[in-house]
C-alpha cells in the first residue's frame, strides 16, 4: 500500500523544527518524499490521507522493557528495586506460562500502539511466543531471551537463546532484531557473561543487560569485586561487543570513560527509575561523552505506563531540575532521543526514527486539534511539553496501518483483556497485600 498524506504538520526527526503544511508519499515500507506545500500528483496506487488537524512524527522507540510484565502492573508497587524483584516479582513470573506471556506481550503492544511506539525492545522468557506476537502485530521490535545464571552457568537458557537469534533474526520481513540478554552483573557472574560474549560475538547481534541500576548494586559489586558493575563489565570482556546497557543510573567518571571509549549504548528510563526509587541517571554527563542515548520505559511493573509521551516529558524537565538548569536538554534534544537516537541506541537502520527519503516509514499521527496545541508558537515544543499518549490517532509501521483512526487493525483488544482478566486471577489478592 502506498500512501499521499496531505495537508498534514510534521516534525521530520532532523530539523529543530515542524514543518507546518506540507505533504508525505509513502511506497513499498519507506518514506519516498516529503516537503512543503501541495503534494505532486501521484498514480492510483496511493490511498490520499487528509491530514487536517493532524501532526504527523517518526513512530517512537521504547529501549528498553520486559512487555509481558504489563499483566504484573500494580502488583507490587511503592518497593525498591531488589524488594520488588526478589519479593514479589519473580514468585510472580515464576507461575506464568507461555501462553500467559504471549498475552502479556499482546497487552503491551495495544498500549504502545495506542501511544505511538513502532519498535520495542524486550527482555524475557518464552521469546519465541513473543516474536510471533509481534510478527501478527506489526510492530518493530528487538527482542532477546533473559539470562539469569546465579547458580550453575545454566548453558541451557544460553542454548535457547541462540537457537532463538538463529531462528528470529530478520524474520517478519525484516520487522524483527535479536539480542542476547543477560539480566545484570549481578544474576550473571562473570563466568557465565564470558559464555554470552563468545555467543553474542559469532552470531554478531548486541547485548541488552541492566547496569547499575541501584546504589545497592554498586556497593554489592565493590564489596564482592572491589570494582564498579561497569568496571567488572569491561574487564570480563563485554564492551567488546555491541551492547544496549539499560539504567546505567548510578556511574563514575571512570565508568562513563570506558562506556564512552567503548561506545556502549544507554537505554534510560527515567519514570522506572524513579518509581523504585533508584536514582536518576547523569543523562547530560552521558551526551557530553557523545554515548548514545535512548528513552525506555521499562516493564509496566516498574513504571506502570508504556507510554514514551511521559517518558519524553519527563526526560525533558527532570534534567532541567537535577541540573538546576533550563538549558540541560531542549525539547528537540529530548525528542531526538525517543526517535532517531532510540534507532541508534538499539543497533537499528540509522535512518529510522526520522522521516526522510528511504527511511523505514515507521510515523504517527497526533490530533492537534486541542486547547493544549494552542496557540502554534511552536509545533515542536508542543510535542515535548503539551502533548498528550492519548492525542495519538494512527500509526504505521513499514508502511503499514496498525491503529488506525484509533482502531486497532492487528490486534483484538476485547479478546486481549477478556483473558487478562481471566489469567491474573492465578495472583491471589492475599499475596498481593502482603507487601
Ligand atoms: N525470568 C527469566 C529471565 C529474566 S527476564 C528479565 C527479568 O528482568 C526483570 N526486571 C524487570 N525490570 C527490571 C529492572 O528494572 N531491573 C532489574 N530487573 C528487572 C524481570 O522481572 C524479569 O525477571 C528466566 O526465565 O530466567
Ligand atoms: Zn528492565
Amino acid at each position: 500500500m502506498n500512501w499521499l498524506i496531505e495537508n498534514v504538520a510534521y516534525f521530520d526527526g532532523i530539523h529543530n523544527t515542524c514543518m507546518e503544511r506540507g505533504y508525505v508519499l509513502v511506497r513499498d515500507g519507506k518514506i519516498e518524499a516529503l516537503g512543503a506545500g501541495e503534494a505532486p500528483l501521484c498514480d492510483a496506487s496511493y490511498e490520499r490521507i487528509d491530514g487536517k488537524d493532524r501532526l504527523l512524527l517518526p513512530g517512537f522507540i521504547n529501549t528498553h522493557g520486559h512487555a509481558a510484565m504489563s499483566l504484573l502492573r500494580g502488583y507490587a508497587d511503592d518497593l525498591p528495586l531488589h524488594t520488588w524483584l526478589k519479593d514479589l516479582i519473580w514468585p510472580a513470573e515464576a507461575v506464568l506460562s507461555p501462553d500467559d506471556i504471549e498475552l502479556g506481550t499482546e497487552l503491551a503492544m495495544l498500549e504502545m500502539l495506542e501511544t505511538g511506539t513502532t519498535t520495542f525492545t524486550d527482555m524475557y522468557a518464552d521469546m519465541d511466543r513473543v516474536a510471533n506476537a509481534t510478527i501478527r502485530a506489526g510492530m518493530r521490535a528487538v527482542l532477546g531471551r533473559g539470562l539469569i545464571g546465579f547458580d550453575d552457568v545454566n548453558l541451557e537458557k544460553l542454548a535457547e537463546s541462540e537457537s532463538f537469534v538463529r531462528m528470529y533474526e530478520g524474520a517478519g520481513e525484516g520487522l524483527i532484531h535479536t539480542t542476547f540478554a543477560p539480566h545484570a552483573p549481578y544474576t550473571c557472574p562473570p563466568d557465565y557473561l564470558k559464555h554470552v560474549i563468545t555467543r553474542s560475538q559469532q552470531l554478531a547481534v548486541p547485548l541488552q543487560i541492566h547496569i547499575a541500576e541501584t546504589a545497592k548494586e554498586v556497593a554489592d559489586s565493590y564489596s564482592e569485586y572491589g570494582k564498579s558493575p561497569v568496571e567488572l563489565l569491561y574487564e570480563t570482556g563485554l564492551f567488546e561487543c555491541q551492547i544496549i546497557g539499560a539504567h546505567c543510573v548510578h556511574l563514575t567518571d571512570r565508568d562513563i570513560e570506558l562506556m564512552a571509549e567503548h561506545h556502549v549504548h544507554v537505554a534510560h528510563n527515567p519514570g522506572s527509575n524513579l518509581k523504585l526509587g533508584s536514582g536518576i541517571a547523569p543523562l547530560r554527563k552521558l551526551l557530553e561523552q557523545n554515548i548514545v542515548v535512548g528513552l525506555g520505559t521499562d516493564g509496566a511493573a516498574s513504571n506502570n505506563k508504556l507510554d514514551l509521551y511521559e517518558e519524553l516529558r519527563l526526560v525533558a524537565l527532570l534534567h532541567k531540575g537535577v541540573e538546576q538548569d533550563a538549558t540541560a536538554i531542549d525539547a528537540f534534544s529530548a525528542l531526538r532521543l525517543v526517535t532517531n537516537e532510540g534507532a541508534k541506541t538499539l543497533f537499528l537502520d540509522p535512518m529510522l526514527g526520522t522521516l526522510q527519503p528511504g527511511a523505514p516509514a515507521d510515523f504517527q499521527f497526533i490530533d492537534i486539534s486541542g486547547p493544549r496545541y494552542y496557540p502554534r508558537h511552536n509545533l515542536l515544543s508542543h510535542i515535548v511539553y503539551s502533548s498528550h499518549g492519548g492525542d495519538v490517532t494512527d500509526v504505521f509501521v513499514a508502511g503499514k496501518p496498525l491503529f488506525r483512526k484509533r482502531e486497532h487493525l492487528t490486534l483484538d483488544k476485547e479478546k486481549v483483556f477478556y483473558n487478562v482478566k481471566r489469567v491474573v486471577q492465578k495472583f491471589p489478592l492475599s499475596q498481593r497485600v502482603n507487601v
